[in-house]
């Protein structure tokens, strides 16, 4: 306990220390922040004031530079802020530059370089192979052998809060003849982590292996995929999901550190086959998030992080394996969380089985896919040490009509 009066189990107390971008109202100014209790610390304001010779990485009103530094300087960072923020001596240079969170808009925190979104739930990939092809065997034969991912649209990641219009395109389903164009009908959610890379960028050639990936995560958000499925369904032969997922994809506005997730790494529930040896090692791990998805103020699900079948490390160890240059800013969906339990599935594909069986909501409407004026939260919590809960926040989105 610190003059700060940060209770123990505070979601945001000072085990997690999330890192954003946030403004106020004064003057719109976009600042590093760090989620401190109920309050957001100005970082670069703090760091100056306490004369600390690295302040200007966190000048510039984006995470950009800090992501380049690399894990030794996240780290000095992590023990310089529990130092200020735990020492009497340092409250002169804290109280000042401490802002309600209430009082915040947040930012999207970082410059998103490339997106890669992965498949990396069984569960999910068996259920929506069970929907979209029924005549085939849920998994593909690869699906075990590698993370399978596709490169999504990285200039349409946005904030927790804003507003996601409605795509329009073509689809065809199977009872017509041809391809019809209009709003999408069939609009979902994923329900997904988002891993944030930093450290320098490699070289083209170069690969990251497994035993230095972690190296290269900075950190975690919460990711909402937004997914056409009528638009999807008509165009992702053979090469993949395309309109149907690129015109938007939220995030939670907190990054929170992998430092602060240390204490919530779990073992992977097991792989069989053995991977290939770029894909084994002793750097593989689970995550024991628990996450939840609101629809309209009704919690319709309770996806678990620790039932993924691909560790984050294989995936960019995987991404990164032919040589592709992995940059700072770069950020990779683990794709939807679902577990084995109906009331764990991370999309209303699979809630609603294709819309088959709809989903009840608190006010006693029905839904299968989402209409005009829904609003879905995403929410997550994890362990951190001793007894503590890691919060990471929200990731909100409501849908408005297509124009
Ligand atoms: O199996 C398919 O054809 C498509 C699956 C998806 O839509 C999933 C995707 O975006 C990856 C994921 O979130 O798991
Ligand atoms: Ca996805
Ligand atoms: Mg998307």
């Amino acid at each position: 306990m610190t003059w700060l009066d940060l209770p123990d189990d505070h979601p945001f107390g000072l085990h997690n220390l999330p890192y954003g971008v946030f403004s106020t109202a004064a003057d719109g100014e976009r600042r590093v922040g760090v989620r401190v209790g109920d309050h957001v610390l100005d970082l670069a304001a703090c760091a100056e004031q306490s004369g600390m010779e690295s302040a200007a990485v966190w000048r510039g009103g984006s995470l950009d530079a800090f992501l380049a530094e690399g894990r030794p300087a996240w780290t000095a960072a992590r023990e310089w802020l529990q130092e200020h923020l735990t020492n009497d001596a340092q409250r002169d240079c804290v109280e000042p530059n401490l802002v309600p969170a209430a009082e915040v808009t947040m930012h999207l925190p970082f410059r998103v370089a490339d997106f890669v979104d992965f498949y990396a739930s069984e569960h999910h990939a068996s259920n929506v192979g069970r929907i979209f092809r029924p005549d085939s065997e849920p998994l593909t034969p690869n699906w075990k052998h590698l993370p399978i991912g596709y490169h999504g649209r990285s200039s349409t990641v946005v904030v927790s809060g804003t507003d996601v219009v409605r795509p329009t395109g073509q689809r065809k389903p199977p009872s017509e003849p041809v391809p019809t164009f209009g709003p999408s009908v069939r609009l979902d959610i994923e329900a997904e982590l988002g891993f944030v890379v930093g450290g320098p960028r490699t070289g083209l050639g170069d690969r990251v292996d497994l035993a230095d990936a972690d190296d290269h995560l900075f950190g975690v958000v919460l990711l909402n995929d937004w997914s056409a499925r009528d638009l999807q369904a008509w165009e992702y032969v053979p090469l993949g999901p395309f309109l149907g997922k690129s015109f938007a994809t939220s995030v939670s506005p907190w990054i929170v550190t992998t430092d602060a997730l240390r204490d919530a790494r779990v073992p992977l529930p097991g792989q069989d086959p053995q991977p290939l040896p770029y894909l084994s090692g002793d750097t593989v791990y689970g995550l024991d998030v628990h996450v939840e998805v609101e629809w309209n103020g009704t919690v319709v699900s309770r996806p678990e992080y620790r039932d993924m079948y691909w560790s984050p490390t294989q995936m960019l160890a995987h991404l990164s394996v032919n040589g592709a240059s992995v940059s700072p800013g770069d950020l990779f969906g683990s794709g939807t969380i679902s577990g084995a339990e109906p009331g764990t599935r991370g999309s209303f594909l699979e809630l609603s089985w294709s819309g088959q069986d709809p989903v009840r909501l608190d006010d006693g409407s029905e839904r299968t896919f989402l209409e005009d004026g829904d609003t879905v939260v995403l929410r997550a919590t994890a362990p951190g040490p001793d007894g503590t809960v890691v919060g990471f926040g929200e990731c909100s989105g409501t849908v408005r009509p297509a124009r």
